[in-house]
């Protein structure tokens, strides 16, 4: 096909620590070109600061496409006014201050069971449910000025569709605000206005997968676009036995399913997907910056510890870190602190701490695969993706810590590529030939890491071993 006939889509990945652009072949998936701008390393933000990074990272790629979709940052409160203005920074599903508050919320309607049965998810402090509770509780003033509550991957819709547009969201993002129930395709507003002190602010209409949100001013079709995990989901065109992990700011592990989990001890998360179907997912809140931060202390960068971490024998001499750096989401602990475990004077050498960086941050999601698998997820093969993903130590420690076989696809942004397919698969769907089922794009070869050895298996069985133990001993967590 000549490039001038080539119908190209844009896929945006608004995500916790930057927003990237990928514009794609709507037939072929092809990334034709791509762009990318940073964004502020903190918990609150100014919406605006999302839109003005969309439009950095997308400046001048946009000629000539046709449809876009947006994926975001899941849970993140924005709240806006009569006048659709923003009422305050949004609080991110990283911004633990509502961890009070979510367990009050739980408490109140009946325990962790009620919760996992009426919207799929035990409240934790990233849910949006908690973080109007927390704005009820300690901004009653700002409160009273909302008039309607989005997700990020929302208002950015919201604001691409120009003035006078209906806000929209998809049951993927909406199914982690813990008012949306996917199971039925309801809001539950009884427990927003509950969590909201007697507020009901409207919330957006949530479209089906291949649904459009409407046109830019440009013409340009936007599609329902939803949560970045649904989007990296719906990118590796993911079917039984594949199950993702995701080395981000978040560490995220999930795959795809028929049916919602209700998970009462709130590790696994029954999400909707952004086909139809369910997004069982655990989710820590430290990835890929405890990678950052441990090479920082020990005076190096991202290549030196991954140096240091493959020169270690695996297990680390022994040495455990729950990295709990920014508090943690599972375990439910979002005051923790991280931990170093098991030092002594054999062992205390920098080679061993990065590979305890290394094997911490995977041990916590070996810990939700085994939960997503005891709610009956089948994990034939791992597919190992997001920023960490490219670190060549955490490729040679996955295998032996996850327990199954572990695969690489291309590196690419899998977020963005997602919300590209979505925006492809709108945009046919709107034609009168238009397609049930999203466009086949994956086409690449995914690189197959090496099995362990066993001496390795039997270091990664440890190591987790050692980190149940230490969950246990420091945090009181029950081993599962
Ligand atoms: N080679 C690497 N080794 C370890 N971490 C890496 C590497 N390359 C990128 N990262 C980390 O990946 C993170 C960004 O990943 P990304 O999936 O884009 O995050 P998010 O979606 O949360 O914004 C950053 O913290 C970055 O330091
Ligand atoms: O809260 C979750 C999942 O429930 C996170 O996965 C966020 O969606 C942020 O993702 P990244 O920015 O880390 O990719």
């Amino acid at each position: 096909m000549t490039a001038d006939r080539q119908t190209l889509v844009a896929g945006v990945d608004s995500s916790t620590q930057s927003t990237k652009v990928m514009v794609c072949d709507a037939d072929t998936g092809e990334v034709i070109r791509s762009g990318r701008a940073e964004h502020p390393d903190t918990t609150e933000v100014d919406p605006q600061v999302w839109w003005d990074a969309l439009g950095a990272a997308s400046g001048g790629l946009l000629s000539g496409v046709r449809a876009v979709g947006i994926a975001g940052q899941q849970h993140g409160m924005v709240t806006l006014d009569e006048k659709n203005s923003v009422v305050r920074p949004a609080l991110l599903w990283n911004d633990t201050r509502s961890g009070q508050a979510a367990a009050d919320l739980t408490d109140e309607l009946g325990g962790p069971q009620v919760w996992a049965d009426a919207v799929g998810a035990v409240p934790v402090a990233s849910f949006t449910i908690t973080k109007l509770r927390w704005m009820a509780e300690h901004e009653p003033g700002l409160a009273d000025r909302v008039a309607r509550v989005l997700l990020p991957h929302d208002w950015l819709t919201w604001r691409l569709l120009g003035d006078g547009a209906e806000p929209v969201t998809d049951r993927g993002d909406a199914s982690g605000t813990g008012y949306y129930s996917a199971a039925s395709a309801a809001y539950r507003t009884d427990l927003l206005s509950h969590a909201f002190g007697g507020r009901t602010p409207e919330l957006p209409r949530v479209l089906g997968p291949a649904e459009a949100a409407g046109h830019t001013p440009d013409g340009v079709l936007v599609s329902a676009g939803t949560g970045d995990n649904m989007a990296a989901g719906l990118a590796l065109e993911l079917d039984e036995g594949d199950v993702v992990v995701s080395l981000g700011t978040s560490g995220t592990v999930f795959g795809v399913s028929e049916t919602q989990p209700a998970d009462p001890s709130g590790t696994v998360a029954g999400f909707a997907d952004a086909t139809g179907r369910f997004l069982p997912l655990a989710c820590t809140l430290n990835a890929a910056r405890v990678l950052t931060a441990t090479a920082s202390m020990l005076g190096t960068d991202l290549a030196g510890l991954d140096r240091l971490a493959l020169t270690a024998e695996p297990g680390a001499g022994g040495l455990t870190l729950l990295p709990y750096l920014d508090g943690e989401r599972t375990p439910n602990l979002p005051d923790a602190s991280g931990s170093l475990i098991g030092l002594r004077r054999a062992n205390m050498t920098q080679e061993n701490l990065a590979r305890a960086a290394v094997e911490g941050m995977l041990c916590g999601l070996a810990a939700g695969l085994d939960a997503l698998r005891a709610h009956g997820l089948v994990a034939r093969r791992v597919l190992l993706i997001g920023g960490a993903a490219q670190s060549a130590a955490v490729r040679a420690a996955a295998p032996a810590v996850f327990g199954v076989p572990v695969a690489v696809p291309p590196p690419g942004e899998h977020v963005a590529i997602g919300a590209a397919r979505q925006a492809a698969w709108a945009l046919s769907a709107s034609t009168s030939s238009g397609q049930a089922d999203p466009p086949r794009w994956q086409g690449s070869a995914t690189v197959h890491l090496d099995e362990p050895t066993s001496a390795e298996a039997a270091a990664g069985e440890q190591a987790r071993h050692r980190h149940a133990e230490a969950r246990e001993q420091v945090h009181g967590m029950p081993r599962s």
